[in-house]
């Protein structure tokens, strides 16, 4: 295969301008996020260092070797800021270190006329930088279950490219192609830092997409004020351990609680510490529960929980949350819950909406009887058989 080094530079500098802009439109529509910004500045300052590699033509050395490089290694540390602020890590200042570096060694004529040993310390700081991306990439594979592999796959291919440069490019110039390309290797690392930049802005779009859906995604399912799962996740969630406790043979109890003269403890307190008593609830019943639960707010003062327990637990495992509740008394503001649940044995297990409706009703039975108890809804075969008793 034959490659001119000049029709691939033009293709470079038109990808890097390219890609830039795109990453620009990305970062404005983005409300500004920073990844994209960094990523931004990254694309920018090497197409500068590209740009100014070009000058070797005209017979310039201080502008391509010393400028440019120290603006292409400011590029590869704004990356890893883009990398560090995806993680939310706080930025530091080594992503200055290969700009610094660079700078620092071009002080000796030595390196600074040395092809050879130029193409080394480029190969070494691409190999290091493009490590610490992997790295932090690594950390960050939880929360991006769909672009993860790709973008990792991406920097280590790139890093792969970088350590073959380090053993086949003998940093010999190349008088065809000097003007840009200094060395023979010149066409592979245009083609492949080509390919890269346009494989990387894509991957950042998607890894920044992937966790604006995802957070938008988790926050639909939170209720904001107590961080708890909300109706949404409720029946979700719930017709999941329904669907589980069918399959596996298990009970289900479903448990609904409403706060006690809540408004009075809002006018008495203030609505803070209504806000106060729902977290405490909230922790009360989170640290009670069972594995094999789902709880939420329905909205209000009005809370679900959906367990695999049978009548007998449910009953206990309420008991149990009613009396933490009683004595809980955060701030000395004592308040109570009343409590409706409903069990149903494996094969007669509904969905969550229609045993809510009958845990509802047991609820309204623990108000009307007087608050602060434990309710069980009473299928109505077994009520009309108690009145025939009677
Ligand atoms: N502090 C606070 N109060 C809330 C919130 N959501 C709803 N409320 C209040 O909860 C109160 C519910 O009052 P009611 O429905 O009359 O019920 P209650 O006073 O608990 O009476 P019973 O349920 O009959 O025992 C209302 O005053 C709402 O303003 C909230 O997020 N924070």
């Amino acid at each position: 295969m034959s490659l001119d080094v000049y029709t691939l530079f033009i293709c470079e500098l038109f990808v890097l301008g390219f890609m830039s802009i795109i990453m620009l439109f990305a970062w404005a529509g983005s409300q500004y996020d920073r990844v994209l910004g960094f990523t931004t500045v990254a694309l920018i300052a090497t197409l500068l260092a590209m740009m100014l590699s070009s000058l070797r033509s005209t017979g310039h050395h201080f502008l391509p070797i010393a400028v440019g490089n120290v603006i292409l290694y400011f590029g590869y540390g704004m990356l890893v800021n883009a990398f560090r602020t995806f993680r939310g890590l706080p930025l530091g200042i080594n992503w200055l270190t290969g700009a610094l570096l660079w700078a620092i060694l071009c002080l000796f004529p030595q390196f600074y006329f040395s092809l050879p040993k130029r193409v080394i310390v480029t190969c070494l700081l691409c190999i290091i930088f493009t490590a610490v991306l992997i790295r932090l990439l690594y950390g960050a594979r939880t929360l991006l279950p769909a672009t993860y592999w790709p973008a990792q796959l991406l920097l280590v291919i790139h890093l792969g490219f970088h350590v073959a440069r380090l053993f086949l490019d003998a940093g010999r110039p190349n008088m065809l192609h000097g003007a840009i390309g200094g060395t023979q290797f010149t066409v592979w690392i245009m083609l492949e830092s080509m390919l890269f930049v346009m494989g990387l802005t894509f991957t950042i779009l998607a890894m920044v997409n992937e966790r604006t859906r995802l957070s938008y995604q988790q926050a639909s399912l939170l209720d904001p004020l107590t961080g708890i799962a909300n109706r949404r996740a409720l029946f979700a969630e719930g017709n999941k351990l329904a669907d589980w406790c069918r399959r596996h043979r298990q009970p289900l109890t479903v448990v609904l609680f409403d706060l006690d003269h809540f408004k009075s403890i809002n006018d008495r307190f203030g609505h803070h510490q209504g806000d106060r008593v729902l977290l405490d609830f909230c922790r009360v019943v989170s640290q009670a529960l069972p594995p094999q639960a789902q709880f939420a707010r329905l909205g209000g003062e009005e809370f679900a929980a959906v367990l695999s327990l049978n009548e007998q637990e449910g009953k206990n495992w309420c008991e149990q949350v009613r009396r933490a509740v009683h004595d809980s008394a955060p701030e000395q503001v004592i308040y109570t819950t009343s409590i409706g649940m409903t069990a149903v044995a494996p094969t007669r297990i509904q969905d969550i909406e229609s045993l809510l409706v009958a845990a509802d009703e047991a609820l309204y039975r623990a108000k009307t009887s007087g608050r602060n108890r434990v309710e069980v809804f009473t299928p109505l075969a077994e009520k009309s058989e108690l009145a025939n008793q009677l």
